[in-house]
């Protein structure tokens, strides 16, 4: 299975679609978040699953456990592969978003942001290295009962050696040579996927690209 879901960071429907097409036969599957879905709405995730490809709905819920399973059931006719919440919503939240939604579907947990690191955390009240949030957070999730956690690479082979059955969705991937931009927990395609990644979310280097089909096609090959 291609474990690479690109991730069409746009308003604009038709742009999301080009680039979904284009990248089509490279990618196992497309990531869709805030920006598009705060643009287009549930309408606009019906239209790109007629692209035919597993759609991860990353919209990151956060709030009392009884609103976010409200959401949950709104989504749950959407037909997603994958969606999630925010892990410091807590066991209870995590819980009732798991039961609200249709068992098919994934339903993961944020950890801690790729675009975090220790001094970040520090800000927030977070003493210690991400790693360690990261595993705090991971062990709650999967004692909520969810399928699986957002973390960055840098983590992912400890957690999937704790928690071997999880789904590890890993954003903040990078080919070698490419512009961080607002991320600070990084690496490669290559390494991401060796260290237990289940699925690579990539976008800028992808979308970003003069050429989005010919980039997707390079991160795939970098990893045969
Ligand atoms: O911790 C997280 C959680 C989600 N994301 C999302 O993944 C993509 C990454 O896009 P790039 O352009 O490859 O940086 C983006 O949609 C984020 O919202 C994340 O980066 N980190």
């Amino acid at each position: 299975m291609n474990p690479i879901y690109v991730a069409l960071d746009t308003p604009e429907l038709e742009k999301a679609r080009a680039i979904a097409s284009a990248v089509r036969g490279h990618v196992g599957g497309l990531k869709l978040g805030l920006e598009f879905f705060m643009a287009q709405g549930p309408q606009g995730v019906r239209a790109l699953a007629d692209i035919g490809l597993p759609i991860f709905l990353d919209v990151k819920l956060h709030d009392i456990p009884n609103t976010v399973a409200g959401a949950m059931r709104s989504l749950s006719p959407l037909d997603l592969a994958i969606v999630n919440v925010h892990a410091a919503g807590g066991r209870a939240m995590m819980a009732a978003a798991r039961e609200a939604m249709r068992p098919a579907t994934k339903v993961i947990a944020v950890t801690v942001l790729t675009s975090l690191d220790a001094s970040d955390l520090a800000d927030i009240g977070v003493g210690g290295a991400p790693a360690d949030q990261v595993a705090r957070l991971a062990d709650l999730t999967c004692s909520a009962g969810l399928d699986g956690i957002v973390c960055s690479a840098h983590e992912v082979a400890a957690r999937r050696a704790a928690w071997s059955d999880g789904l590890f969705v890993i954003p903040g991937i990078r080919p070698a040579g490419s512009d961080i931009g607002d991320q600070k927990r990084v690496m490669t395609p290559r390494q991401a996927r060796d260290a237990g990644a289940s699925v690579l979310v990539v976008g800028r280097p992808i979308t970003g690209a003069a050429d989005p089909a010919e980039a997707a096609a390079a991160i795939a090959a970098s990893l045969e």
